[in-house]
């Protein structure tokens, strides 16, 4: 399957946190014409939508509930971040702190995940060309994109980056909270740390941003060679 043409193109990526998913999947979306869907973003807007309601997060059912409930919309152009629950503009909230300490409570609720999974499909289902990342793309939502990749990077690579990314307004222990407590967590219900079968390993501890896409361009490519 070519590229660069109009056929229908999946590329599914995973990865940890701070490994450079995002920026990269956005940056290879633009340069393949694709949508880019962000599902980390979807777990955040929950978050932040759970805490606003005052929802109970030790409780489950209750969490879950507010899932299926939720009238969430994100956009798919890869120039124009915006994600909205129950109409509010939450594209820069979910980006706080706060929510990064807090996502993992919703991403381990095994039916929140099941709805949320289940949306995250349907719009890969819609649109013909798009770029979808998180954390169990490759191996739960689209197991059968036609390229898998897992985006790594070592931990000190990570931490730098989202230390450098917050502008130096965390601390040590408050960004391995937020990168390294958060995988942990969010590891006891997904693998990715780990390539399943099939999926591709790019590991980015060692290459700059631009170096980066051009290496998740080349294993696209080497995977929708025919
Ligand atoms: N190869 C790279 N070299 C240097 N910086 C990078 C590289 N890749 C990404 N970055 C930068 O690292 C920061 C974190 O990247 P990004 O937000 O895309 O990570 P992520 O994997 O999506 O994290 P999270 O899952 O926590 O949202 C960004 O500022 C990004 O520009
Ligand atoms: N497919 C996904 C995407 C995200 N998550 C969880 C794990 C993270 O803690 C949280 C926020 O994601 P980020 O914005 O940091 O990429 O959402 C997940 O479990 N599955």
């Amino acid at each position: 399957m070519s590229t660069l043409n109009n056929d229908k193109l999946v590329i599914a990526i995973d990865g940890p946190s701070g490994s450079g998913k995002s920026s990269v999947s956005k940056a290879v979306a633009r340069k393949l014409g694709a949508a880019y869907l962000d599902t980390g973003a979807m777990y955040r807007a929950i978050t932040y939508s759970v805490l606003a309601d005052g929802t109970d997060l030790s409780d489950a059912n209750a969490i879950a509930q507010a899932v299926r409930d939720a009238k969430l919309s994100i956009s798919l152009d890869p120039d124009a971040e915006l994600v909205q629950i129950g109409g509010e503009d939450v594209t820069a909230a979910i980006r706080e702190p706060r929510i990064s300490e807090q996502v993992s409570t919703v991403a381990t609720n095994l039916d929140a995940r099941a709805e949320l999974v289940r949306r995250q499909q349907q719009i890969i289902a819609e649109n013909t060309r798009i770029v979808a990342e998180g954390r169990d793309i490759t191996t739960v939502v689209a197991p059968d994109a036609d390229a898998r990749i897992l985006l790594t990077a070592s931990e000190e690579a990570r931490l730098r980056r989202r230390g450098l990314q917050l502008g130096g307004t965390q601390n040590e222990s408050q960004l391995a909270t937020q990168v390294l407590a958060r995988d942990a967590k969010d590891s006891t219900v997904v693998n990715f740390t780990q390539a399943a079968d099939g999926v591709m390993t790019v590991d980015s501890s060692d290459l700059d941003f631009e170096q980066t896409i051009d290496a998740v361009l080349d294993a696209i490519s080497t995977a929708t060679k025919n």
